[in-house]
């Protein structure tokens, strides 16, 4: 499916122009003005899944933010603007295919960090819970208690209850389950599963991070059945040849000049995994 037909940065002029009209000098940082007129970044024109590719510091989660702050996608962390980043908006423009579905959302990494760190903020909960529940199980079981009268009568039901059963029987009795304990690429891969919906358009800012090479294939399916299937639209920047490869996905290299589209296999990064499995090929023997 096609929300976001295309997306054009401000230029090299727009730019220019915002700059002399500028008051005050004052300024050391500009971005993200300055960081693209030199790449020449054309219209960006959208498929259901558009891959940004470049090295480190190339401007993919920069691209994506503006795209995402542009279109006032929803978020789940704060993202942090630079003085300018409202001024660069102003000077973008770009074309939606049909309104966009309001669940649409920008994903990185702090998102499925933050997803992770809940998890564990969890049980760690539960587990300071349990704590307390073996204290009290301890206090019932051999603590002096006499009934007197009935307001003592929750405290007579619960020492009843200790002595009639173990230890770990009173707790697991009082205690939610710990939530299932997963690695962190486990927890990364439930988080995508549970995420996306129907009938949206995400953009993922490097989502194989902490995903194992399996885990990333695994991704890979969802994201193509969702595209294929599911009416949703990805925007997706990555260093992974997994992701790259996605099926019918348009990439644009922002690490060429002016920036074009490329096939999966004439990328320099993937090409780098190739040459490393071809020189030890004899290895695999
Ligand atoms: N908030 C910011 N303020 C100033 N400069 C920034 C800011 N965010 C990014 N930059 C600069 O913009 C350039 C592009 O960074 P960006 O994070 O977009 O690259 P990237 O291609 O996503 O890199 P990576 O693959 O390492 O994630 C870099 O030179 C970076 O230092």
């Amino acid at each position: 499916m096609l929300y976001l037909e295309d997306f054009t940065l401000a230029s090299e002029n727009d730019e220019w122009d915002f700059f002399l009209k500028q008051k005050s000098r004052a300024f050391s940082d500009y971005y993200p003005f300055q960081l693209f007129p030199d790449k020449q970044v054309p219209t960006l024109q959208f498929e259901p899944v558009t891959i940004l590719y470049g090295d480190n510091g190339s401007g993919k989660s920069s691209l994506l933010n503006i795209i995402a702050e542009k279109l006032g996608l929803t978020r789940g962390t704060l993202y942090n603007r630079s003085s300018f980043f409202e001024d660069y908006l102003t000077l973008c423009d770009y074309t939606m295919h049909v309104p966009l579905p309001e669940k649409s959302a920008i994903m990185t990494s702090d998102e499925v960090f933050n997803h992770m760190l809940n998890l564990r903020a969890l049980n760690q909960g539960i587990d300071d819970k349990r704590e307390d529940i073996f204290k009290d199980y301890l206090d019932h079981k051999f603590g002096d208690f006499h009934y007197r009268n009935l307001d003592d009568y929750d405290e007579l039901r619960k020492t009843l209850e200790a002595r009639r059963k173990t230890q770990s029987r009173y707790t697991r009795e009082h205690l939610q389950k710990n939530v299932t304990e997963r690695s962190n690429g486990e927890s990364a891969m439930q988080f995508f599963a549970q995420w996306i919906q129907d009938n949206q358009l995400y953009l993922l800012d490097e989502p194989e991070n902490s995903l194992s090479p399996a885990r990333q294939q695994e991704l890979v399916r969802l994201l193509a059945d969702s595209a294929r299937f599911f009416g949703c639209q990805f925007i997706i920047a990555t260093h992974s040849p997994f992701l790259l490869a996605l099926k019918g996905a348009k990439i644009y290299d922002l690490d060429t000049v002016p920036v074009i589209t490329k096939r999966w296999y004439e990328l320099p990064e993937v090409q780098v995994y190739a040459e490393f499995f071809a020189t030890n090929r004899d290895k695999f023997n």
